[in-house]
């Protein structure tokens, strides 16, 4: 049985004091000791944030990392300094970030192999756009970001790993996919890794769903067999987000 696990996106929101706040309004509402609950925000919260997280079963990701140890990489973010500051998760390959910040699927295979390295679990995002739906590549599209996302990743550390599928005309548009397009690509995505790997990786590894999950559509998404829980962006700001941890 794979435990569910449900992670915030704050995305470029929340101040440091913001940040603090949040947590301690959230904190009693998000206590739920059978679900994985992950808050992943900006690099600059992360401090104030596990900080407000201790004595919660509150785990914190980063929402992006560099593939590099250290150096000259002005601006960057090293998986050493992220371990360091407590951080156990780190969101990769966002399609926000493969739109405004040039991610490919390259450097996200950089990034997973590092994140291993470092011990910090990826929480790797996939999906399609609106047109390659409607042209029906989702899936070839998508087993692509997984493949190439995956390469030299171990299947040890395969199965500790998390995949968000986040259909991109879903996410921050309140349109939800609805349960059977999110399950459908879930599945697909499990008998990608399947094919990768093997059965027990396939059975092991977590995928989630994102895109405009409310704490309306929470419950019907989660209880799908392929689905492990949901990556949540909008919804996870705000006390919904409770209620989305304490779907049942
Ligand atoms: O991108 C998302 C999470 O990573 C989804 O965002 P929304 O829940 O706001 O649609």
């Amino acid at each position: 049985m794979r435990k569910k696990i449900i992670a915030g996106n704050w995305k470029m929101n929340m101040t440091p004091s913001e940040s603090v706040a949040l947590v301690n309004e959230l904190k009693p509402l998000v206590a739920n000791e059978e679900v994985d609950v992950v808050f992943c925000v900006p690099a600059i919260d992360i401090i104030p944030v596990v900080e407000a997280a201790k004595g919660s079963n509150i785990q914190v990701g980063a929402e992006n990392m560099y593939y590099e140890e250290k150096g000259a990489y002005t601006g960057e973010i090293s998986p050493a300094m992220l371990t360091d500051a407590g951080v156990k998760y780190v969101v990769l390959g966002h399609s926000e970030r493969r739109e405004y910040f040039a991610e490919t699927n390259e450097t996200v295979n950089k990034k997973m192999l590092k994140a291993f390295e470092h011990g910090i679990t990826p929480i790797m995002c996939c999906g399609e756009t609106l047109e390659q739906r409607e042209q029906g590549v989702t899936m070839d599209f998508i087993r692509q970001q997984v493949k190439v996302g995956f390469m030299g990743v171990t299947a040890d550390q395969a199965k500790t790993a998390v995949i968000a599928y986040e259909p991109i005309w879903a996410i921050g548009t309140g349109k939800t996919a609805t349960t059977e397009q999110a399950q459908e690509v879930c599945k697909g995505i499990r008998e990608c890794i399947a094919e990768v790997y093997d059965e027990a990786t396939a059975e092991a590894i977590r995928i989630q769903y994102g895109g405009s999950v409310n704490a309306a559509t929470a419950p019907e998404l989660f209880a799908q067999p392929d689905i492990d829980g949901g990556l949540v962006g909008g919804a996870s700001l705000k006390p919904d987000f409770g209620k989305i941890v304490n779907y049942k």
